[in-house]
């Protein structure tokens, strides 16, 4: 109750705020459907001065009834076009607040959370319903109104009449048995909805295209795409389906009941002069049946409405907890002092049984160059995301200078960090935009691009582009080129390069894409940038499965399924003989 409260609350003051004025001529349309229940009235009027021979009341209820239509068509009129533009307005402001809310969110957790991303699902697929909400909130008033004229008017002219309503009690246990139906297959669509859409972008993209074609598996996805499509529609089918019958046996025992009641009242009256009350009997009962089932679908469908509202709240509370982890107000300093501390660091995915990192222990000294090593699935890209904020550890701390990260302002933290993912991001943008993303204030700015591209040692790119920095990227573009994975990937480590004086510089594996000779080229220039940032204590994080490459690093971490096994230089390392020489020694003996 309280969450349908908070919807209701949430659809009238978001449609207040975007459309105050036709919010309030929404209610002509309901005023207008009202005003025409009044032509009922005078029906009955017109039909008494028949009965009575009563011209003066015939001509009134004619004269009230032309006025009672012609007013109730214009505010009718002006209020349906208030509730088109109302719902179009609505629609794009609730759509806005789930774009809005999924870009505010600090973490990446949500784009990894099954649950979440469903929801998602489903309010995109229920896109424009919402839009729909307050003119339907406003036309139950109405429904309502007419229910209680219509039950009115029967009561006096037959109070047996009332054992219609009796019909609303199978349409009330239908519409909620519809409502459940309808909003289990929504859940039960999200899934396959989302991953059908996920198998069509797979087959429509160029990158995959090839894999596709090579393994001959374009029938196979096609086939698994049907499937899915037909586990989508199913549920929706199935509850429509069933939805059908039961309105189905709802009218029959409604028709039941009419005839009940009708035969009820005419074995009474007897025949002859009874037939003009028999007549308004069956209008009116006609006029209960219409209100009444007209009332419980306008329930229905308002449960439908709210039910996607509360979905939106859902991921507004989502949002809410998750901002309670970046709540920190606290700025970043402008240099580190001592470093970034990591006190018995845990994490957790959503879901997962068991740790990615567990009672990681380890200082990262102020100005130094990390290396982090460890197998596929050791945790090195988990500890470089929590590095960066981008996840918070579910036990333990991470301080810098002392300061828990949780404390400090995430956006500013951001600001005082840059990375280059593993996952690197494909920017189809000039490539100009490509690497000036690396910092949003200097997306534009040629020189600072020029710099970032001379430190990726990706300068030969530029000159290789037809247009230059000017060049679109992506061949689905018109006049777009497409690039090779490694000159995406080095695009990438540029716009890693753009923010000049960060804090912290987090690469992860970035140059895997490259041969081993250029990485290890590009490392020693990390390590020359890392020379540079000393003074302001920066810290250089480089993950590599090349431990060739991570020999000058001041301090190497070796991660094992999660856990922090070794930490030292390389020379220590190997003088150890642990798990690193070993990887070190296998490794070697591989490329020589
Ligand atoms: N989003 C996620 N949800 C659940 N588990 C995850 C997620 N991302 C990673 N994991 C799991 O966490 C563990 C550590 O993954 P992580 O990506 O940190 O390893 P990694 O050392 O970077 O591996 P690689 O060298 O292959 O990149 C793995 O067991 C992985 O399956």
């Amino acid at each position: 109750m309280r969450d349908t409260l908070r919807a209701l609350g949430l659809l009238i003051s978001t449609s207040a705020r975007v459309a105050p004025g036709r919010s309030l001529l929404v209610l002509l349309e309901v005023l207008g459907s009202v005003a025409e229940i009044l032509t009922a009235l005078w029906i009955g009027i017109i039909v008494d001065g028949v009965i009575r021979r009563q011209p003066d009341r015939i001509w009134f209820g004619l004269v009230a009834m032309v006025i009672t239509i012609a007013s109730g068509w214009t505010l009718s009129l002006t209020g349906a076009e208030a509730r088109m533009t109302l719902s179009e307005k609505l629609g794009f402001a609730f759509d806005r607040r789930v774009a809005r809310l999924n870009a505010s969110i600090p973490s990446i957790e949500h784009l990894e959370r099954a649950d979440y991303l469903d929801q998602l699902e489903i309010l995109r697929s229920t896109r424009g319903l919402i839009g729909t909400g307050l003119a339907s909130l406003l036309w139950s008033v109405n429904v309502i109104a007419m229910a209680v004229a219509s039950i009115s008017v029967a009561a006096s002219i037959d109070p047996r009449l009332l054992l219609i309503t009796l019909s609303a009690i199978p349409a009330i246990i239908g519409t909620r048995l519809r409502n459940r139906w309808k909003a289990r297959a929504e859940e039960e669509s999200a899934l396959p909805g989302r991953r059908s859409r996920q198998l069509a972008g797979v087959a429509l993209r160029p990158s995959t295209g090839s894999e596709l074609r090579a393994f001959g598996v374009r029938a196979t996805l096609g086939r698994w795409l049907i499937a899915d499509l037909d586990r989508w529609r199913r549920p929706t089918l199935w509850a429509t389906r069933r939805g059908a019958i039961t309105t189905a046996v709802e009218e029959i025992i409604f028709l039941a009941v009419l005839v009940a009641v009708l035969l009820w009242l005419i074995l009474q009256l007897g025949s002859g002069t009874a037939a003009p009350a028999i007549a308004v009997a069956v209008v009116a009962a006609r006029q209960i049946q219409w209100t009444v089932f007209g009332l419980v679908g306008q329930f229905g469908s308002m449960a439908d409405i709210l039910r996607n509202v509360r979905r939106m709240i859902w991921l507004d509370d989502h949002a809410a907890t998750v901002g309670h982890d970046f709540a920190g107000r606290r700025p970043t300093p402008d240099r580190l002092r001592h470093g970034i501390t990591l006190d018995d660091v845990g994490f957790t995915y959503h879901g997962a049984d068991r740790p990615s990192l567990d009672g990681i222990e380890v200082h990262l000294p102020a100005g130094s160059v990390v290396a982090v090593v460890g197998e596929n699935g050791a945790g090195k890209s988990t500890l470089v995301k929590l590095l960066a904020g981008l996840y918070r550890p579910s036990t333990g701390r991470i301080l810098v200078d002392g300061v828990d990260l949780a404390e400090l302002d995430v956006d500013d933290w951001r600001r005082h960090l840059t990375a280059a993912f593993q996952d690197h991001l494909r920017l189809e943008l000039t490539a100009q935009q490509a690497v000036g993303f690396g910092d949003p204030e200097r997306i534009d700015d040629r020189d600072a691009t020029g710099r970032a591209l001379r430190l990726a040692a990706a300068e030969g790119l530029r000159k290789a582009l037809p247009d230059g920095l000017d060049t679109q990227l992506g061949a689905q573009w018109h006049g777009g080129v497409d690039l090779s994975g490694g000159q995406w990937q080095r695009l990438a480590l540029a716009r890693a390069m753009v923010r000049e004086s960060p804090l912290l510089r987090v690469f992860d594996e970035p140059t895997a894409a490259l041969d081993a000779q250029t990485e290890h080229e590009l490392f020693e220039r990390y390590i020359e940038q890392a020379r540079e940032g000393v003074d302001r204590g920066a810290i250089t994080l480089l993950v590599t499965h090349r431990f060739a490459t991570v020999r000058d690093a001041d301090l190497v971490l070796v991660l094992d399924r999660g856990r922090l096994i070794e930490q030292g230089t390389h020379d220590a390392l190997i003088r150890r003989g642990g798990h690193y020489a070993e990887l070190y020694r296998l490794q070697s003996r591989g490329y020589h």
